[in-house]
């Protein structure tokens, strides 16, 4: 049998218009817990991937996005399984980023974030946010 492909999973980078954008932080107990990364989840069956990241921020952040653009669409490989991280950065939205799963946010400027505390496919997306 064919190995699973990728896991296809959206992240979203908030950025608000002083520069800085959002990060969470990964619960306990799961994969790369302790870890900061930019909100977001897997992609459903069948679900486009816009679609994707407007329900994964309405339900970890109880924000409705209103504008969005792709920034890069990142291959990973973990140790166990490999993932297609497709990242958009997150230009406008209604309401206040909150902690509805009880995940630490924090705002920073791309220039203030410590590569190391990323999850390591973030240091990626890091690398294009700073780049451009
Ligand atoms: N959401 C998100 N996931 C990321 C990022 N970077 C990264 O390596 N991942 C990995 O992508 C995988 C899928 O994320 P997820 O948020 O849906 O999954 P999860 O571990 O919270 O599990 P669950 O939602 O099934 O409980 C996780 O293993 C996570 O570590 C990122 O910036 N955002």
């Amino acid at each position: 049998m064919a190995p699973p492909g990728p896991l296809h999973v959206m992240a979203g980078v908030l950025r608000r218009p002083d520069g800085a954008v959002l990060v969470t932080e990964r619960p306990p107990g799961k994969h790369l817990a302790g870890l900061w990364e930019f909100p977001g989840g897997k992609l459903e069956p069948d679900e486009i991937p816009f679609a994707g990241l407007v329900r994964e921020l309405r339900e970890e952040l109880g924000i409705e996005v209103r504008e969005a653009y792709p920034l890069l669409v990142l291959p990973w490989r973990y140790e166990a399984f490999q993932l297609l991280l497709d990242t958009w950065v997150v230009t406008a939205w209604d309401g206040t980023p909150g902690p509805l799963e009880g995940q630490g946010l924090q705002w920073h400027r791309p220039e203030a974030l410590t590569p190391a505390q990323l999850a390591p496919a973030d240091q990626a997306i890091l690398r294009t946010l700073l780049a451009g």
